[in-house]
């Protein structure tokens, strides 16, 4: 398995190109089984999620063409129902062909999902949405098995809990149904918002984007589009810390500044400078130690629960104790152990975790254990004395394109070992 090392302690500066989001490139490329025309998909990033994607919708009968980073996706017909475990097992998203599938052809037989390891992460939802919207479903076997034999019906669904896949799937799933799906307590998340902009560029009726109650009417058809996938808040995010955690100064390119308004004025009321432009965020912090800040993880537009590991790296080395609390996965402080090798003083109470920060952190050999964890070693080994080593680095690749290439580009000591 390759290794990411880092020689940390160098400051941060330059630029960074933001790349397209997974979390939004995803849903839209399974957004594509709902039309027998070719979609086509810009800004995409190359990532090992979006490739398994690719290999799932080849497996369901798509041809997946990539040129550069656009995705063309044409399905003329959908030759299996069948999402196999082998793939759906790897990633989240993959599981949300079940709403198109169960649109277009009136049965899915779809693996119980994988994704990171952060708590139960159970899909009753999503299976009591669409029985609401009259689909019989069975778990078998690790299963699960859907089947609307007349077709999805409209309905009103309100999820007891925002939902970024469930909102999703029921949206992509009544598109085709007939009559009308009012989705409330829905997620607002710009990753649903853009699913729901490009699903309506394919012909679908859709009302209350970017807000919790969206009302679609379901068409006959929906026909092919092309569609810029938004950038990446957390990947921007993410190198907004980093810049934060080496006192440096870095400016974010091709983002929206308004998807991750709640972590910039988290890191403003810890004494970071951000600047915002349009289409651009100017990160930076120099000489002074930052102060220890409070963070709550809530639904868009609230502080992003993906954000939250590398947050808690950053208010390691902050002057003073702060107090980070997770309210939407009950599990995700797998890296507070792995922040520890670095010399970071954190204990867990609940939902909560108390960083007290220290003077400086010390380079160590650490393991990542999902996605957003990585990401936050990877803020910490920037900023810590001597050489950091992480292992299991393929969770990084899930999530974040060119990662060495692009903080390398900003000064960062950073290097891959690739596994012989
Ligand atoms: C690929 C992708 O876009 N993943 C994102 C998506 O995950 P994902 O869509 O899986 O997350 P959800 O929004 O569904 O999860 C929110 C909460 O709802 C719970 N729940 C969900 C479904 C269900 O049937 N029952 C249930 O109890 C979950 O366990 C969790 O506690 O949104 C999360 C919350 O913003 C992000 O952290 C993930 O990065
Ligand atoms: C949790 C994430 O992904 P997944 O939902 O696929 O586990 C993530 O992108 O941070």
């Amino acid at each position: 398995m390759d290794t990411i090392h880092i020689r940390g302690g160098r400051r941060l500066s330059g630029s960074i190109p933001i790349s397209g989001a997974k979390n939004a490139a995803l849903p839209l490329m399974t957004a594509a089984l709902l039309t027998a025309d070719p979609v086509k998909f810009t800004n995409v990033p190359a990532l090992t999620d979006v490739r398994s994607l690719a290999k799932l919708l080849g497996v369901l009968g798509s041809d997946v063409q990539r040129d550069g980073d656009s995705v063309t996706i044409v399905t003329p017909e959908i030759t299996s129902t069948t999402a196999p475990y082998e793939i759906v097992s790897q990633f989240r998203a993959s599981f949300w062909v079940l709403g198109p599938l169960l649109a277009r052809c009136h049965e899915a037989k779809v693996s119980l999902p994988g994704g990171c390891a952060i708590g139960a992460r159970p899909v009753d939802l999503y299976i009591k949405g669409l029985q609401k919207m009259g689909a019989e479903i069975d778990l078998i076997e690790g299963y699960v098995l859907a089947k609307a034999p007349g077709g999805l019906k409209g309905a009103v669904v309100r999820s007891p809990i925002v939902s970024v896949g469930v909102t999703h799937t029921l949206m992509m799933a009544a598109t085709l149904a007939e009559g009308e799906t009012v989705l409330e307590n829905a997620a607002r998340e710009p990753e649903v918002s853009d699913l729901a902009h490009c699903l309506v560029s394919m012909g679908a009726k859709i009302q209350g984007i970017g807000t919790s109650t969206l009302r679609i009417e379901g068409v006959e058809k929906l026909h092919g589009t092309t569609h810029r996938v938004i950038a990446d808040r957390i990947e921007a995010g993410t190198y907004a810390i980093a810049a934060a955690m080496t006192g440096g100064e870095v400016t974010l390119e091709g983002v929206n500044a308004e998807t991750f308004d709640a972590a910039l004025s988290v890191l403003r009321a810890a004494g970071a400078g951000v600047d915002v432009q349009q289409g651009q965020v100017r990160i930076y912090r120099n000489g002074e130690r930052l102060q220890a800040t409070n963070a709550v993880t809530q639904v868009f537009p609230g502080f992003p629960t993906d954000l939250q590991a590398q947050f808690m790296a950053l208010m390691t080395t902050a002057e003073g104790e702060s107090e980070i609390t997770e309210t939407i996965f009950e599990n995700r402080f797998m890296h507070v152990q792995e922040l520890a090798r670095f010399g970071a003083d954190i204990s867990l109470h609940g939902d909560k975790a108390l960083v007290r920060g220290v003077e400086k952190l010390k380079a160590a050999p650490v393991m990542a254990s999902d996605l957003r964890a990585s990401a936050a070693l990877v803020v910490a080994a920037l900023a810590a004395e001597g050489e950091t080593t992480i292992n299991r680095v393929y969770h990084l690749d899930r999530g974040f394109e060119r990662l060495e290439e692009k903080l390398r580009a900003c000064g960062a000591d950073i290097w891959r070992a690739k596994a012989s």
